[in-house]
């Protein structure tokens, strides 16, 4: 794994053995009312547009984005909203990507679309903090403990997003109960991106659902940069993407994420 990544993964060890919460099995999400993530997946294809997972991004490994104090997380993602976004994905890993909860909870607080907790989760107790529709469960990291993350997850009220980067990972991820799988284009072990990932994954995704009667929403995650790639990875049989970088580069979110939105057309 990259030097950035292991980096992340002991200050996150760090900051959860700090955390002292108790798991409460018992105690599902109770403060809100889930919203449904597949159901609006549905909404967006139906209506012709590309269920684009926007995402709050104020960092990365070496880059750094915008400020983004939850005021203006709560701004970003309304205009993410507005422009036609299925979903927003918010960091909340508070070193290297410079998230946090508090923007968690002001971006679910503006916005009616569901929202991803996207973090490293390591530790169960990680399960008991700030409240998201979504959570990310990275089955790199994770490894044999995924299936009992992925029960944990469901148990507690969140929809799990499980992200695989390869065909190792991805059999991890379909022995789980898990029923959205993120095809992560970035290699954790180098952090270069291709989108090759994504037309290698998805059909074997697509070929265990014939086989076994089952039925996944497949992500395509990261290194989309441009309406084409959109349209390359949507091709491969991705339902639905999640981009960052594009949007926090840009000049305009409302105008880039409605580009992403209206990058292929289905009628
Ligand atoms: O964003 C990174 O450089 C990164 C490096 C190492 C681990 C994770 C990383 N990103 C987390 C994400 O999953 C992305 O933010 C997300 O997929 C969006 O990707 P992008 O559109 O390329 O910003």
């Amino acid at each position: 794994m990259h030097d950035s990544i292991l980096h992340i993964l002991n200050t996150t060890k760090i900051r959860v053995q700090a955390l002292g919460v108790e798991i409460h099995n018992e105690d599902p999400q109770p403060q809100f009312l889930k919203r449904d993530f597949i159901a609006a997946v549905a909404a967006v294809r139906a209506d012709g547009r590309v269920p684009v997972i926007t995402e709050v991004k104020p960092a990365s490994p070496g880059k750094s984005f915008r400020d983004i104090p939850p005021a203006a997380a709560a701004e970003l993602a309304w205009e993410m909203e507005e422009a036609g976004a299925v979903a927003i994905s918010v960091l909340t890993e508070p070193g290297v990507f410079r998230g946090s909860l508090e923007n968690l909870k002001a971006v679910r607080k503006t916005v009616c679309l569901p929202v991803l907790r996207k973090d490293f989760i390591i530790d169960r107790r990680q399960l008991e903090e700030a409240g998201s529709d979504l959570i990310l469960l990275i089955a790199g990291i994770l490894g044999k403990e995924l299936d009992s993350f992925v029960d944990l997850a469901l148990e507690k009220g969140f929809e799990p997003l499980v992200e695989v980067h390869n065909r190792e990972e991805l059999e991890l991820a379909l022995e789980t109960d898990t029923k959205l799988i993120g095809i992560n284009n970035r290699n954790f072990d180098t952090l270069k991106i291709d989108l090759a990932t994504t037309e290698e994954l998805a059909p074997l995704i697509r070929e265990y659902d014939l086989d076994h009667g089952t039925s996944h929403i497949i992500i395509s995650e990261s290194g989309m940069n441009s309406p084409e790639d959109v349209r390359r990875v949507m091709q491969a049989g991705a339902d639905a993407v999640l981009i960052g970088s594009a949007l926090m580069e840009s000049d305009s979110v409302f105008e880039k994420t409605k580009e992403f939105v209206q990058s292929v057309c289905w009628r």
